[in-house]
C-alpha cells in the first residue's frame, strides 16, 4: 500500500464575483459554472512510498502551495481523492496559527488538534518552546510576530506532533540559515525514521539535498515526476532557458501558458453545460418541490 495516493485530483477556484452567477450554482448544486472556473490543479495523480522525500517544484502559481493545502488537508479536492495511510501535518507560513492568541496558546491549540493529549503538552511544551528560539515571545500574541518567528513556531510544532507525513511549504525561505539547516536536520531525522515528507522550495540546491523525488508542477498539472537528480535537473535547465529569454518574451510565455490554462478551463466548463440533462433534472427536480409546497399551502 503506498503511504499517499493522489488520484486524478482537480481543485477549481471560483473567479467568479457576479452575484447572478453565485445564484444559479447555488440553484444548480454547482453543477453549472457559469463564468469563471480556474483549475489550480488540473487532474493531477502520483504516489509516494514510505520514506520518499518529494521535493515539490514549479514556477510561481503552479499550484504548489494548493498541493500541499490539499495534502495537508487544509483544503478539499474539488474532484478525485486522495489517500493518506496515517496523519498529515502542514508546516507553511501562514498555515493553522491563529494570529489573535499567543505562541503559548498556539502550541495548545495546534497539539491538541492534532491530538495530543494535555498531559502530552505539558510534556513537549518547553521543547518546542526551545526549538523555536522564541524564548519570551512565546507570551505574545503571534500577530506581532515576524514571518520568520511564525514559521519557526508552525516548524517546532509540527515536528513535535509525531506526523506520518511532513509537508513543509516554503517555511524554511523566511527564516536565517541557522534555523534553516536546524530544520533541514531534523527533516533528516524524520526521514532515518522513514517518515514522508513533501518539501515546497524555490531552491534546487536545498531539494537536492534534502528529496530523493520530485515532482514538477507547471501551469496546474504534473510535467515530470520522479529521480530528484532528473526532474530537478531539467528544471533548472527549463529555468535558465526561461531567463535567457527578453522579460516582453517571458511575459508573453507566461500570458499564452495562462491562457492555454483558463482555456482548458473553459472547456471543461463546456463540456458541464452540455449536459444538460443532468440540469434539467436539477430544474424539474426544483420546480417539483416547489409545486409540491404550494399544493400542501393550499390544500
Ligand atoms: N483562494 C484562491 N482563490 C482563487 N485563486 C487562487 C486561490 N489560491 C490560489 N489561487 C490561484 O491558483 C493558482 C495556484 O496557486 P498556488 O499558490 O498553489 O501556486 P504556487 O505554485 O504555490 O505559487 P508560488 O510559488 O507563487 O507560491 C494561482 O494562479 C493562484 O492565483
Amino acid at each position: 500500500m503506498h503511504k499517499v495516493a493522489v488520484d486524478h485530483v482537480s481543485k477549481i477556484y471560483d473567479l467568479n464575483t457576479n452575484k447572478r452567477a453565485k445564484l444559479i450554482q447555488l440553484f444548480t448544486f454547482g453543477s453549472v459554472y457559469n463564468e469563471k472556473p480556474y483549475y489550480a490543479l488540473r487532474d493531477i495523480s502520483f504516489t509516494v512510498d514510505s520514506g520518499d522525500s518529494v521535493g515539490i517544484i514549479g514556477l510561481n502559481g503552479s499550484g504548489k502551495s494548493t498541493l500541499s493545502n490539499l495534502l495537508g488537508e487544509v483544503t478539499q479536492p474539488t474532484s478525485g481523492s486522495i489517500t493518506i495511510d496515517g496523519r498529515s501535518s502542514l508546516i507553511a507560513i501562514s498555515a493553522g496559527l491563529n494570529n489573535e492568541l499567543t505562541g503559548e496558546e498556539n502550541i495548545r491549540m495546534k497539539c491538541l488538534m492534532h491530538g495530543l493529549s494535555e498531559k502530552q503538552v505539558r510534556e513537549r511544551f518547553d521543547d518546542i518552546v526551545a526549538f523555536s528560539e522564541l524564548d519570551q515571545f512565546i507570551y505574545q500574541p503571534i500577530k506581532t510576530y515576524s514571518s520568520g518567528m511564525r514559521s519557526r513556531l508552525g516548524f517546532a510544532i509540527a515536528i513535535h506532533t509525531d506526523p506520518d507525513v511532513l509537508i513543509v511549504d516554503e517555511a524554511l525561505s523566511v527564516g536565517d540559515e541557522t534555523f534553516s539547516n536546524k530544520c533541514i536536520e531534523k527533516m533528516k531525522e524524520f526521514q532515518k525514521q522513514g517518515k514522508t515528507i513533501f518539501f515546497v522550495s524555490h531552491s534546487a540546491t536545498q531539494i537536492k539535498k534534502m528529496c530523493n523525488k520530485a515532482l514538477w508542477l507547471h501551469y496546474g498539472e504534473i510535467n515530470d515526476y520522479g529521480p530528484t537528480e532528473k526532474v530537478v535537473g531539467d528544471y533548472v535547465k527549463y529555468i535558465k532557458a526561461f531567463k535567457q529569454k527578453t522579460k516582453s518574451d517571458q511575459q508573453t510565455y507566461k500570458k499564452q501558458m495562462l491562457l492555454k490554462q483558463q482555456k482548458k478551463s473553459l472547456l471543461v466548463q463546456q463540456e458541464k453545460i452540455l449536459s444538460p440533462w443532468k440540469n434539467y433534472l436539477i430544474l424539474t427536480l426544483l420546480l417539483l418541490i416547489f409545486l409540491l409546497s404550494l399544493f400542501l399551502q393550499i390544500s
